[in-house]
């Protein structure tokens, strides 16, 4: 276990992979911690150094009081790979690790050489919709709402399998400060505009079964950006990754290829 201990946070990471290869990291969603990418780590290309982190008050990263903002998330992950000397990463951000991936290739394109946008979107969802949300959550707390999330979270053919429980087990035990203070970073979030400004090689990736980000929100913002791409994964919801990990991999292996990601 990795812990950076940075002035302002306490980050919880894992460094794995080859020390001296290109860098990709990867951000996770809200309500899941880097194990989100457990299943799909084994299936990258070898000669890869591969970063995952935990944000702001998920997993094993400290939680601060909320709300958190999304210039906040942003600075964190700044300052995680600033502290690992990484620089000219490929950034792979799921859901609100997408936006922080948008957030961090506008504020420093010298961190970020190509970014994935997985089931995310310059904007998600309306200040309305979090509001009650976040409410929700303080009122009843996160368990509340865990079983309808995986309804969003996951296609149909994933939730009959008894792996469900795990990923329910995790959003319930979630902290509420953690949780609720990146809804508000979500809520408070509309890079329509800076994302349309990115020109670097963007990839984006959409689950068919997607409740939370559905194919046509994540293509509207990858169609932002002047000669991106865009992948979409059948059969899949919110977490290919974890629904579909071989064919996320390959995706991935493709843009590595197309992208030269290698050193
Ligand atoms: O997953 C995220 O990072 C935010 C999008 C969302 O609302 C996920 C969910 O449906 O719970």
């Amino acid at each position: 276990m990795q812990i950076a201990d940075l002035s302002a946070l306490k980050i919880h990471y894992t460094d794995e992979g080859d020390p001296n290869g290109a860098p990709i990291v990867f951000a996770n969603s809200l309500g899941t911690d880097l194990r989100l990418w457990d299943k799909l780590v084994p299936l990258l290309p070898a000669g890869l150094r591969i970063i995952r982190y935990d944000k702001r008050g998920h997993g094993l990263t400290q939680a601060t009081p909320a709300p958190y903002s999304m210039g906040t998330l942003i600075r964190d992950v700044e300052t995680l790979l600033d502290h690992l000397q990484v620089k000219d990463a490929l950034f792979v951000g799921l859901s609100i690790g997408g936006m922080i991936g948008q957030g961090l290739a506008v504020k420093r394109p010298d961190l970020v050489r190509a970014l994935v946008i997985s089931n995310s979107a310059a904007k998600m969802g309306t200040a309305e919709m979090w509001n009650t949300r976040i409410a929700n959550c303080r009122e009843n707390g996160v368990g509340s709402i865990a079983g309808v999330t995986m309804e969003r979270w996951f296609g149909k053919r994933f939730r009959a399998t008894p792996e469900l429980e795990a990923w329910q087990n995790m959003l319930s035990r979630q902290d509420l400060e953690g949780y609720t203070g990146c809804c508000a970073a979500i809520a408070g979030t509309d890079f329509y505009t800076p994302t349309s400004g990115l020109r670097l090689p963007v990839l984006g990736i959409a689950g068919t079964e997607d409740g939370s980000s559905p194919p046509d929100l994540v293509r509207e913002t990858i169609d932002l950006v002047p000669g991106s791409k865009f992948e979409m994964i059948r059969g899949a919801g919110h977490l290919p990754c974890v629904e579909d990990p071989e064919e996320y991999a390959r995706i991935l292996k493709d843009f590595i290829k197309e992208t030269g990601h290698v050193h």
